[in-house]
């Protein structure tokens, strides 16, 4: 079954027989094949009833609680709950951190190796993340700011090489946190991207991509693949409002098309209350699914689309995606990265950096311990350029 729309009213039809894509968009967006009861048979969104709130076992049962608790642990935590196999003996004196380095090495350490055996005559793409991965962690969201030292180091990097951000927050609030006009901003969990218009790539004819404008009035392309649930999600993000706002601590953002539920001030005792709230709603919404974050629950389109695919369609729009002589560099922190680490892992393609000051299972080949060291290496990225050019000319 696709999804196919024309903007106003969304309709659901059957497979396409043939996907020429090579982003893989026309089947790539296919939802499960449940058809939610938020659709009428004509495909207009209809409201549905709230139901009364399911029992807490519900969320027990199904391990939402365990995953809530292992989001974002303190570091004492997951280091003694770390149990990942390592390629290399770890001394017994070594921490599991320096054990976990030895299978992702720091990309710092490492930077001669990534520049003079993998960079070197190819064309360099930078993708990276916001929250922990441009700016640190913090408990008001509002408040994740970038430093002006990073934004600079960021702004630098964009006059050498495209240069996209790609956050679970709305394109709108991500552009408004880091202000730069030269990046390309994608938001919603790639959901939401405003991309480089290129000759003729097959994304064009898809009915969800349009021409746009930015604030300078440069023309972009605008692709919006979930664009049909928007009402959906809005209407689920004043549900969720309602429904936590006896939760103290709780706080519920609209991600356009994802909505975001923080726990990171809630009560670990009220964390179980948390979970029941989305859990119902998601017992209303077949066609929206949860995925988890760093102490956040998102709900989102259950459309066959993430940050990795995000990053596929922008090295398309910028005419990177057929020639060996590319190098994508993807930076992130959080579990919805991991998407675009896989995509580049198994295209044999750039590279995955996770930001990390504890031991994780993760696609990526590289590691960062925190904003600070990703801000020193698109600083080192940017000198090594600069001189090579220097040495060119
Ligand atoms: O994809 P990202 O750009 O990393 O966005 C992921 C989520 O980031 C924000 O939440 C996270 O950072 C907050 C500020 O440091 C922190 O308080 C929260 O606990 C983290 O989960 C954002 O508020 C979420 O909506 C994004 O999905």
């Amino acid at each position: 079954m696709e999804l196919k729309s024309n903007h106003s009213s969304p309709v659901l039809t059957d497979p396409a027989p043939v996907n020429k894509s090579r982003l893989g968009i026309p089947s790539g967006l296919l939802p499960y094949s449940q058809q939610g009861p938020s659709f009428s048979a004509s495909g207009k969104y209809i409201s549905i009833p709230r139901k009364k709130p399911g029992k807490l076992d519900d969320v027990r049962s199904n391990g939402w609680l365990d995953a809530m608790k292992s989001s974002s642990p303190p570091r004492k935590k997951l280091i003694k709950d770390f149990s990942l196999e390592v390629t290399a003996a770890a001394d017994d004196s070594e921490s599991p951190y320096c054990s976990w380095m030895l299978k992702y090495p720091s990309a710092l350490y490492c930077f001669g190796q990534i520049v003079k055996q993998h960079a070197s005559n190819k064309k360099i793409a930078i993708f990276l993340d916001y929250d922990g991965t441009l700016s640190p962690i913090v408990d008001d969201p509002d408040r994740a700011l970038m430093s002006d030292a990073t934004r600079s180091a960021v702004r630098n990097l964009a006059l050498y090489f495209p240069t996209a951000i790609i956050s679970g927050r709305s394109r709108d609030k991500v552009f408004e946190l880091v202000g730069l006009t030269e990046l390309y901003y994608a938001g919603s969990h790639g959901m939401d991207i405003m991309g480089p218009v290129n000759s003729n790539t097959v994304s064009d004819d898809h009915p969800n991509c349009v021409k746009s404008t930015d604030q300078q009035g440069k023309e972009l392309k605008l692709f919006q693949p979930a664009r049909e649930f928007l009402p959906m999600i809005d209407e689920v993000f004043r549900t969720l409002v309602e429904n936590t706002k006896g939760i103290e601590g709780a706080k519920v953002e609209n991600h356009k098309f994802c909505a975001s539920v923080h726990y990171r001030n809630v009560d670990e005792k009220n964390w179980s209350t948390v979970a029941q709230c989305v859990h119902d709603i998601l017992k209303d919404y077949p066609r929206l699914r949860l995925t988890h974050g760093r102490k956040v629950l998102e709900v989102r389109p259950v459309i066959d689309w993430n940050k990795g695919k995000a990053v596929e369609f922008l090295l398309e729009s910028l005419g990177l995606d057929s020639s060996d002589d590319v190098l994508p560099i993807y930076i992130g922190d959080d579990r919805t990265d991991e998407d675009a680490f896989k995509v580049l892992r198994e295209k044999s393609k750039g590279y995955g950096i996770l930001v990390s000051s504890v031991p994780k299972e993760t696609k990526a080949v590289y590691s960062l311990k925190d904003p600070s060291e990703v801000m020193e290496f698109l600083k080192s990225l940017v000198r090594w350029k600069e001189q090579d050019e220097a040495e060119i000319a």
